[in-house]
């Protein structure tokens, strides 16, 4: 396979609602092993441009391409979208409730594979390893058998990490992966996402600062639909036009 530096690119995106530009000419990268914090004040367009990436909402002008083929995203329907290796985490957590830890991992097993994972994908290997290593993964190895109902919040954003994973995204998009965290679900989920990272793209989308300077990773701040400043958490929060806009001067 050849060497690819981006995996994700959008280019001169833009959208508007009622002719409010909610993103303006947007344009920003994502390297195929990153991890990506993606900051900004409300309403910003961080939603907005997670909704661009997974079809659910249609830019009128720009372009989304995707994978070393560059495909366009914008002509796929959100199931092909997520077919192509895109999953998404939304901020509340969507297990099935009912279900074992264990039974919630072999469902996103057993759902349908994507076209690209039949590279990696080893019939020798029984599902019920593959459920140990995605629990191990996200740290339930030890709750496999427990109802996902009865998890802590935290618990549960990790199942469905562990559920996304499964289907084995190349590109990971997290909304607010922190909110109602306690400090230790935080850390552990800093842990999980650093890792996750290794092997595919993840793009976190948080407002809380401390949790992305743990991420320790390269950050987009996106104001009024486009990017205002891109670096280091360090770079970017010493930049004049982010401090006035997170100041609201
Ligand atoms: N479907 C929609 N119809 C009308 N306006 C919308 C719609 N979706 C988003 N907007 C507007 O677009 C702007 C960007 O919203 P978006 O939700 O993407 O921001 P955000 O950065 O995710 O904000 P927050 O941090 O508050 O979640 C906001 O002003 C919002 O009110």
């Amino acid at each position: 396979m050849s060497q690819m530096n981006t995996l994700l690119e959008v280019s001169g995106v833009s959208v508007s609602f009622d002719g409010f530009k909610a993103i303006n000419n947007l344009s920003f990268q994502i390297g195929p092993a990153e991890l990506r914090a993606v900051i900004g004040p409300n309403g910003a367009g961080k939603t907005t441009f997670m909704d661009i990436v997974t079809g659910k909402t249609r830019p009128d002008e720009g372009r989304v391409l995707f994978g070393e083929k560059s495909v366009s995203l914008l002509a796929m329907s959100e199931a092909k979208i997520a077919q192509a290796g895109v999953g998404r985490k939304f901020q509340k957590p969507t297990v099935f409730e009912e279900q074992s830890v264990h039974e919630n991992l072999m469902m996103a097993l057993k759902a349908p594979r994507v076209w690209w994972s039949v590279l990696t994908f080893r019939p020798e290997a029984p599902d019920m390893a593959r459920v140990q290593e995605l629990a191990d993964q996200v740290g339930l190895r030890d709750q496999l058998d427990r109802i996902a109902g009865e998890l802590s919040h935290g618990q549960k954003q990790w199942l469905e990490i562990g559920m996304l994973l499964a289907q084995e995204p190349r590109l990971l998009l997290v909304d607010e992966p922190a909110a109602g965290m306690t400090p230790e679900e935080r850390e552990h989920t800093t842990d999980l996402l650093v890792e996750a990272a290794k092997t595919r793209a993840v793009v976190v989308v948080e407002h809380d600062m401390e949790f992305v300077r743990r991420l320790n990773c390269k950050v987009t701040v996106l104001h009024e639909g486009s990017v205002l400043a891109e670096g280091g958490l360090d770079h970017v929060t010493a930049n004049p036009d982010v401090i006035d806009v997170y100041l609201g001067r």
